[in-house]
């Protein structure tokens, strides 16, 4: 299928900008969740295109923060977009790009950690570690895929900042800011480590969102029915 395409069935409407809605919400990285922001859409898209063809498929992103590299994956036509966000404070933002992305966008608020990501997608497209082994990376899906509760080893490679992402403790890789889509080959031992070492990082926090900035979009406020629903877990 041509770029352009591609492209034009899948771009977003006018949005503010990340450096906006990282304004607007008032949002400063916090040191403990690894957070820093990604805010340059050629990066996000150059970053996104390393995960392969991501037309028409089921992605999870593991914390979207204020949704930079969320916007490249539906840019790149992903239908269903699992994001799961441990900071509420995200949470608003997130919402203004679903409005943007009707039905593709599912946002979870919670710990990647506890999160049964297997519960989230269809049954007929989930494999197991095992058959995940073999799949070679980068490679196109013929049809889409995930791993059982996983966080692509590989992605982890690609999408996390190493200085901010590495568990101080044991130089291993965790928690959010990854992305997962098919065709990825995840190191499931390696994973599960990191898991457990970085539990104790991740304390789960207790920040609501101000009432100020709940105001300043009163959209988010409304209860939402769609795809575009707010699940806590
Ligand atoms: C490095 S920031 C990446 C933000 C965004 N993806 C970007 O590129 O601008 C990491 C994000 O992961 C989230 N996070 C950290 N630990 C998490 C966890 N255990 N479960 C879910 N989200 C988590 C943080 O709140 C933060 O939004």
């Amino acid at each position: 299928m041509a770029a352009t395409q591609k492209l034009s069935g899948c771009r977003l409407p006018p949005l503010p900008t990340i450096g906006e809605i990282i304004k607007l919400y008032n949002l400063k990285a916090q040191k403990q969740l690894s957070q820093n922001f990604l805010l340059d859409t050629r990066l996000t898209d150059k970053i996104v295109r390393q995960a392969g063809n991501l037309n028409n498929a089921h992605v999870c992103e593991v914390g979207p923060g204020p949704g930079g590299l969320t916007r490249s994956i539906l840019k790149a036509g992903a239908a269903d977009l699992l994001v799961v966000e441990k900071d509420m404070r995200f949470i608003p933002g997130l919402q203004l790009l679903s409005e943007a992305a009707p039905g593709r966008i599912r946002i979870a608020q919670g710990d990647i950690l506890a999160y049964k990501l297997e519960r989230r997608f269809p049954a007929n497209i989930t494999k197991t570690w095992e058959d995940e082994v073999n799949c070679e990376h980068r490679k196109p899906p013929t049809q889409p895929s995930l791993s059982h509760g996983s966080i692509s080893h590989h992605c982890q490679k690609l999408f996390h900042n190493p200085r901010t992402s590495l568990c101080s403790k044991t130089k291993r890789r965790c928690g959010g800011g990854a992305l997962h889509s098919a065709g990825a080959a995840p190191d499931p031992a390696a994973l599960q480590a990191g898991r457990e070492d970085c539990q104790e990082r991740f304390p789960v926090p207790e920040e609501t969102l101000p009432q100020r900035t709940r105001d300043a979009v009163p959209r988010v406020s409304a209860p939402r029915t769609d795809g575009g629903a707010v699940v806590q877990c």
